[in-house]
């Protein structure tokens, strides 16, 4: 028979319940058995929802407290030190690592924290020592959770993160040299022991994640597969599957070809369908294929008739014993269920499936290719019905817009002058100083805010209240800068609940949701917006509250946007019409904004596009290079339509800017803010490298952590900066917006700040 498998559940619950206990547990409010036990409680609900729906491989070890990488960083001892040393409970020493710990005596940052492949999910980058040594945790965590399940009545598959990808996904520490995957040797013994544990406690297989491989590789962790695998077969460990998600694996095929100790090998079908001939090909005669039909990225209902030919496809080669219907990856990335969206309009409802309606996906799937159609004719007649009515809706399509793309003409993509000329009139207009000090836009968003908002949505209190409230916090935050003295004020965006699900509730053509939470990172969550259909603006979108704030403020005042690409991309978008249509009316939607709020007297303008790097394909070639150009194309169209003396921003949040830094320059923004605390200022070189003529603010301090940085760390972070760049490029800033901060450590981390950059300033003048 035709199994069904789901390859990872999202952990955070149908009310975002472990985000809840996790952040009480950070606050003192509940004990540490409570937070366990709150986790077991999720682990046996979401095992429990994919039994009930039939799924016949549910897997485990997919739970965490904060991150799965973080979890194997902890599993194979692979801590650093300076956690390790203050003698911490497990689990604040595992949170430590996550989010830095800042109390009794002990000062230490957390880990660097990246983004997860090509998806708005972040990882905790396994960070190793020349002299690393990795030893099992004594209650390894996947076999516990395997026994929990057990206990329950499920058996499940666990999952792990392959050997190779750990490292090859991690860095050597700062200050070391040693290169990831030549640990390999030292790593594989625990992973055959951790493998030897799950058997001997009764797991048969195991779900070996290794998604590295859909990257183009290093010789040296290219050649690291084959002889992994070889070492861990046996009679002793469970067989492994090997799951590969978010590309395709026909470039590296070659290392899986004859890995006969793998017992199987899953495919994303739904981003690379063509890669089912090569992988079928290179299966050995009873290596079994798990295809992956059910898109765990984006919550369109599957189209079954598509997803049945696939695996019939498959079946026809390999015979209904050796083929898997699977989520194409895991579903952290989908949100948990459509039964909490009260408020969807019920056209468009019914295109959705969110993670606990694609387990029934799976499930349906595999029974219709087991058992004949018949078996689920309902289900298949029904899920006909919703994917034509979604294809023949009126809703998706607006004529206005399509007119003004076919009218967009290759000058509006240009601003009017150069960079020189422009920065020549802006100096003249903003008069700012050397070294000028600026935030990225959100200050910290007070459970005040969230409360208020929370009673408008729900109606307790007027919009006239809601914007009188907006306006105090507005004043707040204004008086707050002043005494800081920062010289580019922004507004501090309490009015907005994301920076794109915000602009995502006032564009046409998109719908939002009420409780369709993702989890971003640790305990933080997003609810991205879904593009339905042709996008436009029906009104301003940030002009009265951007106004407000520079009438009341005696520094020029920075408009803050989010850049066409990161509402594509941090939004769910459709799956009809190329990104490059979508962004292209996001740009349009935005370039009006832009235009409007210099009208209204906003000469500093940000447009956020920290997602921009993450939309990169994750390999090499001419795909990357026509989303670069489409990218790069609809940031300029979105800012362009601006006199030479406004002030043009952009921001990103990574410092993985190196293979993309040509589109980065091509964005043309006269000044860029980019994330660079916890890298090495030697990333810098590559502007040195490229003669980048405009201005940069890396961030001199990391928002992610309560951690208050000291002037000195500042200032010791500025002068390594200023070996890459001009004094009269650098701008001083932190490395993101400050919405996840308090209050308190705030005003500590940007007096600091301050602090430092009027030194330079002193030291530069004289
Ligand atoms: C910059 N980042 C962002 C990414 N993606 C986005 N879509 N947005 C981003 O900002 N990706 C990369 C990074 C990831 N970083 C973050 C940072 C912070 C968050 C975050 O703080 N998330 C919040 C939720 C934000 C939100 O939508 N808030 C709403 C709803 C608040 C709420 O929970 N309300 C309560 C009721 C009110 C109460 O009583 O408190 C409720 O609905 O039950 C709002 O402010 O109105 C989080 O809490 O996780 C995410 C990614
Ligand atoms: N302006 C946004 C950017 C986040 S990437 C903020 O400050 O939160
Ligand atoms: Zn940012």
């Amino acid at each position: 028979m035709v199994q069904s498998s789901v390859l990872g559940f999202p952990r955070m619950g149908v009310n975002r319940d472990l985000k809840k206990a996790t952040e009480a547990y950070w606050g003192g409010k509940i004990s540490r058995d409570d937070l366990v036990a709150e986790g077991k409680r999720l682990r046996l609900a979401h095992w429990k929802i994919q039994k009930d729906a039939g799924v016949d491989i549910i897997p485990s070890n997919d739970f965490a407290f904060y991150d799965q990488v973080l979890d194997h960083i902890q599993l194979f001892n692979a801590i650093p030190e300076r956690y390790s040393k203050h003698g911490l409970d497990s689990l604040d020493e595992y949170f430590a690592m996550g989010r830095g710990h800042q109390k009794d005596g002990v000062d230490v940052p957390s880990l660097e924290m990246v983004k997860w492949f090509d998806s708005n999910y972040h990882y905790v980058k396994p960070t190793l020592q020349d002299n690393q040594e990795f030893k099992l945790a004594a209650d390894p965590k996947p076999v516990r959770e395997f026994l929990e399940a057990k206990e329950a009545g499920i058996i499940t598959r666990p999952v792990i993160l392959g050997p190779v990808s750990f490292l090859a996904l991690g860095k050597a520490d700062r200050n070391q040299t040693v290169d990831p995957i030549s640990l390999l040797e030292k790593l594989l013994p625990v992973y055959v022991e951790l493998l030897e544990k799950l058997k001997a406690a009764g797991a048969e297989t195991v779900q070996i994640d290794e998604p590295v491989l859909v990257f183009d590789l290093r010789k040296e962790v290219k050649d690291a597969f084959k002889p992994a695998y070889a070492k861990l077969s046996g009679d002793k460990l469970p067989k492994l599957l090997l799951a590969t998600y978010f590309g395709d694996i026909v470039h590296n095929i070659d290392v899986l070809a004859d890995t006969q100790s793998l017992y199987g090998i899953h495919v994303d079908l739904v981003r690379n369908p063509e890669q089912l001939e090569t992988v079928i090909g290179a299966l050995g005669s009873e290596q079994v294929f798990s295809a992956g039909v059910v898109n765990g990225r984006n919550i369109w209902k599957t189209n079954f008739q598509k997803a049945i030919e696939t695996v019939e496809t498959a079946i026809q080669k390999l015979g209904k014993d050796r083929v898997i219907v699977a989520t194409s990856s895991s579903l952290l990335h989908v949100p948990h269920t459509l039964d909490s969206e009260k408020k969807l309009d019920s056209e468009v409802r019914d295109w959705f499936s969110f993670a606990v309606q694609k387990t029934s996906e799976v499930a349906i799937i595999a029974k219709a290719v087991t058992e004949g159609p018949a078996s689920v004719r309902e289900a298949l007649e029904a899920n006909a019905k919703s994917v034509q009515a979604r294809a023949s809706s009126k809703r998706t399509n607006n004529e206005a817009v399509k007119k003004r793309q076919s009218e967009i003409t290759p000058e509006l993509h240009s601003r009017k002058s150069a960079f020189p000329e422009r920065y020549a009139q802006q100096k003249e207009h903003l008069k700012l100083p050397l070294f000028p000090t600026t935030t990225i836009g959100s200050f910290p968003q007070t459970s005040e805010i969230r409360v208020q908002r929370n009673k408008f949505t729900k109606g307790d209190i007027t919009a006239e209240q809601y914007e009188k409230f907006i306006e105090k916090e507005i004043e707040e935050v204004i008086k707050i800068q002043d005494e800081l003295d920062l010289d580019v004020y922004v507004h501090g965006e309490p009015e907005r609940n994301d920076m794109v699900q915000y602009f995502g509730e006032r564009l046409d053509g998109y719908v939002f949701t009420t409780h369709a939470w993702v989890q971003s990172y640790g305990s933080r969550c997003v609810r991205p917006p879904i593009i339905v259909g042709d996008i436009s603006r029906p009104a301003p979108m940030s002009v009265k509250e951007s106004k407000f704030a520079a009438s009341v403020s005696k520094k020029p005042m920075k408009g803050m946007l989010t850049g066409p690409i990161t509402c594509l991309r941090w939004s769910f978008p459709r799956d009809d019409v190329h990104q490059s249509v979508q962004a292209q009316q996001l740009a349009l939607a935005l370039r009006d904004e832009v235009v409007d709020l210099e009208a209204g007297g906003i000469y500093v303008i940000q447009v956020d596009e920290p997602a921009l790097r993450e939309g990169l394909p994750l390999r090499a070639g001419r795909e990357r290079e026509n989303y670069l150009s489409w990218a790069v194309d609809s940031f300029k169209l979105s800012t362009a339509g601006v006199k030479d003396s406004t002030q043009i921003h952009s921001h990103f949040c990574y410092s993985e800017f190196q293979d993309f830094f040509h589109a980065i320059a091509a964005l043309d923004a006269d000044v860029l803010s980019i994330e660079n605390s916890k890298s090495d200022a030697k990333l810098l070189q590559v502007f040195v490298d490229k003669e980048y003529p405009r201005h940069i603010g890396p961030g001199v301090y990391d928002i992610h952590s309560p951690r208050v940085p000291s002037e000195q760390e500042i200032k010791d972070r500025i002068e390594e900066m200023l070996q890459y760049l001009k004094p009269e490029q650098l701008w001083i800033n932190p490395d993101c917006g400050l919405k996840t901060r308090q209050w308190k450590e705030t005003k500590a981390a940007l007096t600091n700040m301050v602090n430092a950059a009027k030194f330079f300033r002193a030291k530069h003048s004289s």
